[in-house]
């Protein structure tokens, strides 16, 4: 991956199904590299004055995508973050064009792990019902997205935070 791919906007962002450990690494990325953890999904959180399930359950998915994709095209131009974006981000073509000029780190994780670590997944309304189900529906739907936008693929499963995050330092150089 190297030096960053752009000349604005985050050191690096992280892209990943619910339960990849997205907003977990950019929040230790950030600690170590001296930079401002910021999250799509807090921004989103912030703007609306509710939660995410709170925005699902009064508008519906269409308005939380436009309300997430406004916080994308605000936090790219955001020099000083380690960004952290929502795992159906890379759903909408222009999200993905924009982040062909950033270095963007997908963090692969297996439908089992995903599953344990976000446990009933109360605040992921996309995973309410059958959690397992609705994420092996999800990371096949998504995995080309991913893979398309990725600079650099980090597996997750068995490895803690703290050895993720240095595995991407390394290829930030
Ligand atoms: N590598 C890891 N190993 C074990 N648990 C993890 C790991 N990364 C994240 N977690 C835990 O999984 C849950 C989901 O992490 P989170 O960072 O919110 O993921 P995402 O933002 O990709 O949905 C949190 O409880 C977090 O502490
Ligand atoms: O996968 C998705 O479509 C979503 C993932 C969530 O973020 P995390 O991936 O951080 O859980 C959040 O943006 C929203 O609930 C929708
Ligand atoms: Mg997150």
């Amino acid at each position: 991956m190297g030096q960053r791919v752009s000349n604005a906007g985050p050191v690096v962002v992280l892209v990943g199904p619910p339960g990849s450990g997205k907003s977990t690494i950019a929040e230790l990325l950030a600690a170590k590299l001296g930079k401002t953890h910021r999250d799509t999904d807090t921004d989103v959180e912030t703007e609306a004055g509710k939660p995410i399930s709170d925005i699902f359950v009064d508008s519906g998915e269409a308005v939380f995508r436009a309300q997430e994709r406004a916080a994308i095209i605000a936090a790219l131009k955001d020099d000083d973050a380690v960004l952290s974006l929502g795992g159906g981000a890379i759903l909408d073509p222009d999200t993905r064009a924009d982040l062909a000029g950033h270095n963007v780190v997908f963090l692969n994780v297996s439908v089992g792990e995903a599953a344990k670590r976000v446990g009933l997944g109360v605040a992921r309304p996309l995973l309410l019902g059958n959690v397992r189900t609705q994420l092996r529906n999800l990371l096949e739907a998504r995995r080309p997205y991913y893979d398309e936008v990725a600079k650099l693929t980090v597996d997750t499963d068995n490895r803690t935070p703290a050895e993720i995050a240095a595995e991407i330092l390394e290829h930030l150089g």
